[in-house]
């Protein structure tokens, strides 16, 4: 028996008759499947004629999606994926497949990206590609009441099978009917060309990064019936001042990965300073923080953006009499977005002076941004001797030294203002001298 895989895949995407059956490959709906190879992503699309090399010598191979002996699964969210109820979905349906539970327990669970390959300014669609190493039938039946019990109309299901002559074939299922299925078309798997662009880059401003308080307003406006933090968030928001101007004296702020010695750097410059000390987010939010760390991207970068702009507010006044020191600002909220949703290699960022990294036009800019940036050996063992217990991301970002590097990198390449990088691995004492000395440099 050949052996079988499963796919779910965007309704919107799999129902674009047109694309699929022409040849340009430039219409057709893609996909990215994130992490099947290392650090690069596998991309691939569908011809429903056949076409193709019995083996194609490009991936995807058959065993990018198909572990030998076992089979595979892929789904997408069916929905618009800037929408809270589509990336609440996504969410769902990732904790449930990682929750460890039953048979979808043992699976290997990667993230399978849909996009059209015209270019478009769009996010791609979210879903996963889901290998059984076990092959067993009880997966797809999991699979399949997962996505049964999520509301109608559920994600399409496709199956992914070996043909005779080494090929791949996916063949969609419409899992609507209760407990039945109907197939909808069966398209063979041919190799896509990569995108000139990370297929998540020319979405990152509609999902991740947002470049204006509306942009930002607008996603936790959606929440608000479901995330009772989210109205009270858009209070604090609307309270604000709509513009908030700089005062006279400097604002500067500090940013690095965790545990680069922020704390220790901003404390030590309050007092020599005699500065007004703030953090983004800022107090009157941080209560809520979990809540939303706990939410999709879209909601949870939304948090962070709206964040930036409270303290903006507490920025303004501040600065009106002291100094102003400010413990993370937009260069985290926007470098941790990048990092999160451009998968595979360092080389899939955005490339520098791409409009991600531009500060938005609307949010007070301090007058200084220091970057501190110490050795991954040294940042572990500062993390280690501060004995805290780490967050999701922390950890995430000791097991994946990629992502914490294109976190660094992102930093490095925000413009206007940019961030300006400092060896903080010195002695606490020196690292404040290099930094006073800068500021007065600056502010001179
Ligand atoms: N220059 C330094 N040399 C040695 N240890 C340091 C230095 N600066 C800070 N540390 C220690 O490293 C640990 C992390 O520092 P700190 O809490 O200031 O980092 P952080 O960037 O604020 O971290 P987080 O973002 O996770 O809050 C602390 O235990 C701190 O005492
Ligand atoms: N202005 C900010 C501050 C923080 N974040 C996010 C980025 C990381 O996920 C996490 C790090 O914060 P820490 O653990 O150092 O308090 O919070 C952000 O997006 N924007």
């Amino acid at each position: 028996m050949l052996p079988r895989g499963l796919a779910l895949l965007p309704r919107s995407l799999s129902a674009m008759p047109a694309p699929l059956m022409g040849s340009s490959a430039h219409t057709r709906p893609c996909f990215a499947v994130e992490g099947a190879g290392g650090s690069e992503l596998v991309y691939f699309t569908l011809s429903r004629s056949g076409e193709g090399p019995a083996r194609d010598p490009c991936c995807p191979q058959p065993s990018c999606f198909l572990p030998a002996p076992g089979r595979c699964y892929s789904l997408c969210v069916p929905a618009a994926p800037c929408s809270v109820p589509a990336a609440r979905l996504h969410r769902r349906l990732q904790q449930r497949m990682s929750g460890g539970q039953g048979p979808l327990g043992r699976c290997r669970v990667l993230g399978l990206l849909g996009y059209s390959a015209d270019g478009a300014q769009t996010a791609p669609e979210k879903g996963f590609l889901i290998q059984d190493p076990q092959g067993s039938p009880e997966t797809e039946r999991a699979l399949e009441e997962l996505l049964r019990s999520q509301g109608e109309p559920p994600p399409a299901l496709g199956v992914y099978e070996e043909g005779e002559r080494g090929e791949l074939w996916q063949s969609l299922w419409d899992l609507r009917r209760a407990g039945g299925r109907e197939l909808l078309r069966r398209a063979r798997v041919v190799a896509a060309e990569a995108p000139p662009l990370h297929p998540a880059v020319p979405g990152l401003r509609h999902v991740a990064v947002f470049h204006s308080l509306e942009a930002a307003r607008r996603v936790l406006e959606q929440c608000t019936s479901l995330i009772p933090e989210a109205k009270a968030v858009l209070d604090l928001v609307h309270k604000c001042p709509k513009h908030s101007k700089k005062g006279d004296f400097p604002v500067i702020v500090i940013e690095g990965l965790d545990a680069t010695g922020k704390t220790t750097v901003t404390q030590s410059l309050k007092a020599s300073l005699n500065a007004v000390l703030l953090r983004s987010p800022p107090a009157s939010i941080s209560q809520w923080r979990k809540t939303f760390d706990d939410e999709p991207t879209l909601i949870r970068r939304a948090f962070y953006a709206l964040g930036n702009y409270i303290v903006a507010s507490e920025i303004a006044k501040a600065s009106t009499e002291s100094p102003v020191i400010v413990d993370r600002y937009w260069h985290s909220t926007a470098a941790y977005a990048i990092a999160t949703e451009i998968s595979g290699k360092m080389q899939n960022l955005p490339s520098a002076h791409h409009e991600v990294y531009h500060w938005p036009e609307d949010l007070l800019k301090p007058d200084l941004v220091l970057l501190l940036t110490v050795s991954p050996e040294e940042r572990i063992r500062r993390l280690h001797g501060r004995g805290l217990e780490k967050t999701e991301e922390e950890t995430e970002l000791e097991a994946n030294s990629l992502f914490r590097q294109k976190v660094e990198e992102s930093y490095k390449r925000m413009d206007n203002p940019g961030c300006q990088d400092i060896d903080a691995s010195p002695a606490r004492e020196e690292v404040l001298k290099t930094v006073l000395h800068l500021i007065k440099k600056h502010c001179d």
